[in-house]
């Protein structure tokens, strides 16, 4: 039995122009242990998925599941079990501590609440999950407010805080996007650390193909494209091997330290068009794409297989150039 699965889930938001698609027919499946990393451009419904996953939106089509049950049918005992067992780390730690309340108050209740801790304890327990995310806490900082430390502590206090509750699965989205570069990897190899040593999956959202790279290594990799999923498999295929124009693009754009490899990107053919609408019949990505033909006007291509485990919605796979040169792999 998958931890978590989502399957056929589409989206859509009332806004005064009428229901808007943010999400279409997106299904994946993760493990116990497992990384997925779902990396796509801003607005192609990253957020909205990793809301749906936490319980915070419900799907207009389609079903998330967890341990096989439907997430709907979840109420009182079990929605909060669920609560507990799916932990969220944002992007900007403000948005899961409260800057009214000290370290102690945002993270102590819930301990209490799920008995993981004692009354007399919770203090001790505190500093040391505090310590276990790599801050030098004492029962003075315990005190403190979130304004009185530093960024890349705040979110190693918001990353202690869903950490502490022992989750099954933690939904990271752009946990590292508002951080210095030089505090960037130091908290993707603590949340990877943590995946390491407890039986913890992961949905980690980003924008960033290079973050993504980096954070899942032995993982899988699944590329949005406005709410359409349009690759996915082992990161090392997809990102040794892309085989949709979308994800190649995405890669092209990760930076690279050799300028004579940068030079050689920019020789690389040209978007044919930068139409950002979605086309209304078609591939979603065809107004973008150098390859297209009529037949990707006519029907969105579905996700089919290009080796073991590797899909991609392309119907001309085999056009899209190979990456190595991209990549600066020999
Ligand atoms: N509550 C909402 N009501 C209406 N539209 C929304 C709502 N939330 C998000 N959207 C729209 O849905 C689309 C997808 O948003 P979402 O935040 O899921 O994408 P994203 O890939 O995470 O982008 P970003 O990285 O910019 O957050 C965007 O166009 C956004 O403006």
């Amino acid at each position: 039995m998958s931890l978590l699965d989502v399957d056929m889930v589409s989206h859509w938001y009332p806004t005064t122009a009428g229901d808007r698609p943010v999400l279409d027919k997106v299904s994946l499946s993760l493990d116990h242990d497992d990384v997925l990393a779902v990396v796509g451009e801003s607005g192609c419904g990253k957020t909205t998925l990793g809301r749906l996953v936490i319980g915070e939106e419900t799907p207009t089509h389609g079903q998330v599941r967890f341990e096989d049950r439907d997430v709907r049918s979840f109420k009182g005992k079990d929605f909060r079990a669920y609560r507990r067992a799916v932990q969220v780390v944002h992007q900007d730690p403000y948005a899961s501590l409260n800057p009214g309340l000290t370290i102690e108050d945002a993270l102590g209740p819930a301990l209490l609440h799920h008995r993981l801790a004692r009354r007399a304890t919770v203090r001790d327990e505190l500093v040391r999950i505090l310590r276990e995310v790599g801050l030098d806490a004492t029962q003075a900082f315990l005190r403190r407010y979130p304004h009185q430390l530093s960024g890349g502590q705040r979110q190693r206090v918001a990353i202690a805080r869903a950490m502490s509750l022992r989750p099954q699965l933690v939904v990271a989205d752009e946990p590292t996007s508002m951080l210095d570069v030089s505090m960037r990897l130091a908290i993707l190899d603590l949340l990877l650390s943590f995946q390491r040593e407890r039986q913890l999956a992961y949905l980690f959202i980003s924008h960033d193909f290079g973050v993504v790279r980096y954070f899942s290594q032995a993982g899988r990799i699944l590329v949005m494209f406005y709410g359409v999923l349009v690759e996915e498999g082992p990161a090392e295929q997809v990102i040794q091997d892309p085989r949709h124009p979308y994800t190649y693009r995405l890669l092209q754009a990760i930076p690279v330290p050799d300028p004579a490899l940068a030079r050689r990107r920019q020789r690389e053919p040209a978007e044919e068009s930068v139409d950002s609408a979605l086309p209304p019949v078609g591939c979603v990505f065809q107004n973008r794409c150098p390859f297209v033909e009529a037949r990707c006007r006519a029907s969105q291509p579905p996700l089919a297989e290009v080796s073991g485990g590797h899909r991609t919605a392309c119907f001309f796979p085999e056009r899209v150039p190979d990456i190595d040169h991209l990549l600066g792999v020999h």
